[in-house]
């Protein structure tokens, strides 16, 4: 049997707010087997972010405990990287150098580093632009090295908080299925935000509805019908998932769902 990644039990989450806490997330029961694609779907506001976060070990519940890979969870650590909607690189470091940054802070040697960090540029398509600087980049450029920079670190769980988001829709496109063709290969978890339903249909495995923020919770949680989940399906792109003869419904009762959050 695959280990869990992820093993939310009873999780709650609450902010304080003036006098009192708001309920951001509550009684959160999620179970994620290593290997699997989870797309995270709900109304701005529901408690995506502190979701992840949670996850990522940047905030402890209020109660209820996380556990990533059997242990229980209390820091950020190597296992686990993070993406963002916007790239954060070093302005001052060219690509390699933003990817080679937490290999430095690892103790690998030069050598080492040059190797793991042209592996991975090379895996994102931006070895031409290895040596350019953040505002050289265009914003799918700059993703592209916020994902090599974490795949270098070679975790076993990535969390994505809507990193496609800013991007125009034919670079976007590029960018999933680069990420897609990343995830069969490597058998990575990817635990992923999104607002866009075509999205969470096109690259997962699994998809979660949360709430809104009166009930804080999940609403739907279900394998994707129209993942295949092998590498022979790459060659073949997003056009036969979207000319699936489910496509249009699923995608409809997701609009619907969200729609009446
Ligand atoms: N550090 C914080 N302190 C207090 N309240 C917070 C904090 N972070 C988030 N919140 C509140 O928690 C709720 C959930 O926020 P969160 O960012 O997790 O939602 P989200 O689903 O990711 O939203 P969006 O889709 O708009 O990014 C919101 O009402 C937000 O105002």
């Amino acid at each position: 049997m695959n280990m869990l990644s992820i093993d939310l039990q009873q999780v709650s989450l609450s902010y304080p707010a003036r006098n009192k806490r708001t309920e951001v997330l509550k009684d959160i029961q999620l179970r994620v087997t290593e290997g699997e694609f989870i797309s995270v779907l709900g109304p701005s506001g529901c408690g995506k972010t502190s979701l992840l976060r949670l996850i990522a070990g940047y905030e402890r519940p209020t109660s209820g405990e996380v556990h990533i890979f059997g242990r229980k969870h209390t820091e950020p650590n190597a296992d686990v990287g993070v993406v963002f909607q916007h790239a954060n690189l070093f302005p001052w470091l060219n690509v390699r150098s933003n990817v080679e940054f937490g290999l430095v802070m690892r103790g690998l040697s030069k050598a080492e580093r040059r190797a793991a960090a042209a592996y991975h540029i090379e895996q994102v398509g931006l070895t031409p632009y290895a040596s350019m600087l953040p505002y050289q980049l265009s914003g799918g450029m700059k993703q592209r090295t916020a994902i090599a920079r974490s795949l270098v670190m070679d975790p076993r769980l990535i969390l994505m908080d809507e990193p496609f988001a800013a991007l125009d829709a034919i670079t976007r496109e590029g960018l999933q299925a680069q990420l897609r063709s990343i995830w069969l290969r490597t058998g990575k978890t990817i635990f992923f935000i999104t607002h866009d339903v075509d999205e969470a249909l096109l690259l997962s495995s699994r998809i979660l509805v949360m709430n809104g923020s009166s009930e804080s919770g999940i609403m739907l949680d279900f394998n994707n019908p129209l993942h295949s989940g092998t590498e022979a399906s790459l060659s073949q792109g997003f056009s036969h998932i979207r000319k699936h003869h489910d496509y249009a419904e699923l995608r409809e009762s997701l609009v619907q769902a969200l729609r009446v959050l």
